[in-house]
């Protein structure tokens, strides 16, 4: 018998609605495990997963990987979830930490400041476990749960960055895709069936919003009025069209500055 597939999922509330039921339907094809965004792009890479949800930015990188289904992470305008808080104007920015759980708003940050201003600031990185007061730097990127409260000072200038790249180019933006890597132990039916499963629980998940908020707000600190708005109006789940021109424009811009992984292959896939 063929060893299970090794699935990675987002460990952000902003996944919740994509793996609603996933585990059950799962079944004993698959192991489901929780991570960062940013590892679990490294794990697929290193071949410690088959098939994870990770930054667009990292499927950009790598001709060899496969989007295995429509269900992603996207937004049509403010996400909230993806702020820039700057301490100056942010055309003043020299000095710019990033969340270690973020590849994509990483550069799309740096995508933003390039277009708007000219500016190419020297990055920092804002490790997960300390508090954006705590870093030298005008300004901070910070994504999922934690960058979802108020911050705790004053900032000179807050960016959503949905917001910022939807009116800029008036566009879609994709943060994250369900990836396969090259070379898995799964024939095409499987990966097939997969894809099938990972459309259910995200249907099934949007079906289920109202559920989700009230079971996951108050341990996150909010309220399921707001949990539930942030599900059903900033973040939006399916690559349609506008999202897939979104994508490719984020790529040629990004690209442009060199901000896409070049990922030597690694020396050996388990
Ligand atoms: C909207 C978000 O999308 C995320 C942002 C990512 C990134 O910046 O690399 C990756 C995965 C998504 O979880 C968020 O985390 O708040």
């Amino acid at each position: 018998m063929q060893p299970p597939l090794r699935i990675g999922a987002v460990s952000y509330l902003n996944t919740k609605p994509l793996v609603h039921g996933l585990r059950e339907r799962l079944g004993h094809r698959a192991t489901l495990s929780f991570n960062l965004p940013s590892r679990l792009a490294d794990d697929l890479h290193q071949g410690k997963l088959d098939v994870a949800l990770i930054p667009s930015i990292e499927y950009l990188g790598d001709p060899s990987y496969q989007i295995v289904s429509n269900a992603v992470i996207a937004c049509r305008g403010p996400v909230w979830s993806v702020r820039l808080l700057s301490r100056v104007p942010a055309q003043e920015i020299r000095r710019l930490a990033l969340d270690e759980g973020s590849r994509t708003s990483a550069a799309l940050v740096q995508v933003l400041l390039w277009e708007m201003y000219q500016r190419r600031p020297e990055i920092v990185p804002l490790r997960i476990d300390q508090s954006p007061e705590r870093v030298d730097a005008d300004a901070v990127l910070m994504i999922g749960d934690r960058a979802m409260h108020p911050p705790p000072r004053y900032y000179r200038e807050i960016w959503d960055l949905g917001d910022r790249w939807c009116r800029h180019c008036e566009l879609p933006f994709v943060f994250a895709l369900w990836i396969a890597r090259s070379g898995i132990d799964a024939s095409e039916a499987e990966v097939a069936e997969l894809s099938q499963i990972l459309q259910a629980s995200r249907d099934q998940g949007i079906a289920s919003l109202e559920q989700i908020a009230e079971r996951e707000a108050a341990s996150h600190g909010l309220t399921k009025e707001d949990l539930h708005r942030y599900f059903a109006e900033n973040l939006h789940y399916t690559l349609g069209p506008g999202e897939k021109n979104g994508l490719a424009e984020f790529d040629r811009r990004a690209r442009s500055l060199d901000l896409i992984p070049h990922h030597a292959p690694p020396s050996t896939k388990p």
